[in-house]
């Protein structure tokens, strides 16, 4: 298979091997961060000088006619604000014409019928890594919930069928969220999902998908819009790294995960992960009652980065409360019930592919954390516990919010790329991970 330029990296393969190596080796975990640390001050310099000398300025006959900013612009932002204005009356009121022998539909994701249509179009063709090893495979409740928070349209589920077999072939989704970006308010629609079949690709299908999703947006009277994607298009806004801590290391080295490092037995590798037997805390899972106060302690956090999501009560209680196999989230409660610190994870589990022994890897993905009356490494550390008890081979974490501060004592290894964030028709000025409040699906 062609290597694929759009595979994520939040599958993040072999470096996990290098870290256990690097522990071994004694002081090679710090070595290792100190190390990354330089590569990045290293990649912003290389970023800043070849934008100047217009080294970075690829073609994008697509993305060259979106409202966005120009790559190598980063340095020249001054306010915040619309790329362009228009409105509803500007909006062409009929779908954008697709090529012969195929047409538009929208998926009604609480129909069992088509939510296993779209499971099965990202089952077999959505993100994988770049070896090819591991597939994303988004359960249905899983895709149920993310494409389900209050206000959602189903218009903004957008798929492309054969128009002779009827079979589903493509897709992208829109989810509205309020975003604060830079202090401004901001409604967005959240896009994700964004998939074309094997057979289909290059062929210009996804400009097709993203004008579409964006005229239906445009007719909500909603014109900005944010996303994540492991590609470099014009202009990622912040740029973020995949961690992973591996807590069933045998299966990780069965998988290609990680490997064993030199000098290390499965028995030494398997020592250096083992988790306590039970979390140091009396962290419990978030109940409906708890959500007022969470909801409120979250908030209040997430005010302290430059772009993160303003969630009411409603869409708190959507996005945090527990449901099984998709998304966990753990109190800890003082006085009166108050929550005084917050965890949470989701469920993302990969196919393994052309695995005999393993189909399937278990992943957990750090979302939303709140430490007040411990430091946040003891929250996390509790957090792998938790997830390695409902049977999750690894916690992935991004470097963005206050991450930074437990990815080294907690083991955690660098992924081998970056998750870039992306604001449509919005200038504003880049931000490091450590200002970067969001955590998308
Ligand atoms: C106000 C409301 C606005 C709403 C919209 C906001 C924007 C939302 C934007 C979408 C956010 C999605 C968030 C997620 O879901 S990120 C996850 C994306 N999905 C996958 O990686 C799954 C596996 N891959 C595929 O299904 C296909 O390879 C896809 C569909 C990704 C591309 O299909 P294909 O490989 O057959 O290519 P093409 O010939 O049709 O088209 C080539 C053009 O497409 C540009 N391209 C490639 N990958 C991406 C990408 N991930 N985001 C944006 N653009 C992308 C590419 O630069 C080129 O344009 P240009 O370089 O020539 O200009």
């Amino acid at each position: 298979m062609v290597a694929d330029p759009e595979s994520a990296t939040a599958l993040g393969t072999a470096v996990l091997g290098q870290q256990p190596a690097a522990a071994a080796a004694g002081g090679g975990k710090g070595a290792d961060v100190l190390q990354y640390i330089r590569q990045q001050q290293l990649e912003r310099m290389m970023k800043r000088n070849a934008a100047r000398l217009g080294g970075e300025s690829k073609e994008h006959k697509f993305w060259d006619t979106q409202p966005v900013p120009k790559q190598g612009a980063e340095e020249e932002v001054v306010g915040n604000g619309p790329i362009e204005v228009k409105q509803v009356s500007d909006v062409r009121p009929d779908s954008y014409p697709l090529p012969a022998g195929f047409e538009w539909c929208n998926l009604d994701i609480n129909s069992e019928t088509e939510a296993d249509e779209v499971y099965t179009l990202l089952w077999e063709n959505y993100v994988e890594d770049d070896d090819h090893l591991f597939r994303f495979d988004y359960s249905k409740p899983f895709l149920r919930w993310a494409l389900t928070p209050p206000g959602y349209s189903a218009a903004l589920h957008v798929g492309v069928r054969s128009t002779k077999t009827n079979k589903l072939l493509g897709f992208i989704s829109g989810v509205p969220a309020t975003m604060r970006v830079s202090g401004d308010a901001v409604r967005t629609v959240e896009i994700n999902f964004l998939c074309v079949h094997k057979k289909l690709r290059s062929k210009r299908l996804a400009p097709v998908l993203i004008k579409e999703v964006t005229r239906r947006v445009n007719l909500k009277d909603i014109w900005q819009a944010v996303y994540t994607a492991g590609v470099v298009l014009p202009t990622p806004v912040a740029s973020c790294r995949y961690f992973h801590r591996n807590l069933n290391p045998k299966k990780l080295i069965e998988v290609g995960f990680s490997r064993l490092a030199n000098r290390m037995t499965l028995a030494r590798t398997m020592r250096l992960y083992k988790l306590p037997d039970a979390t140091a805390t009396a962290l419990r899972p978030m109940q409906p009652a708890d959500v007022p106060s969470a909801h409120k302690l979250v908030s209040e956090y997430l005010l302290r980065f430059k772009l993160h999501p303003l969630m009411d009560v409603h869409d708190f209680g959507h996005w945090l409360l527990p449901r099984e196999g998709v998304v966990d989230s753990f109190v800890l409660t003082g006085e009166d019930n108050t929550v005084t610190d917050f965890c949470s994870f989701y469920h993302l589990p990969s196919t393994v592919i052309g695995n005999e022994k393993h189909r399937t890897l278990f992943a957990a993905y750090s979302f939303y954390n709140v430490a007040t009356s411990m430091p946040l490494t003891a929250l996390m550390r509790d957090a792998l516990v938790l997830a390695r008890d409902r049977g999750m081979d690894v916690f992935n974490a991004l470097n963005l919010m206050e991450n930074e501060q437990f990815l080294q004592d907690l083991l955690f290894g660098i992924g081998d790329g970056h998750l870039q964030y992306y604001l449509y028709n919005w200038r504003c000025a880049g931000m490091t991970p450590g200002e970067t409040g969001l955590v998308l699906l």
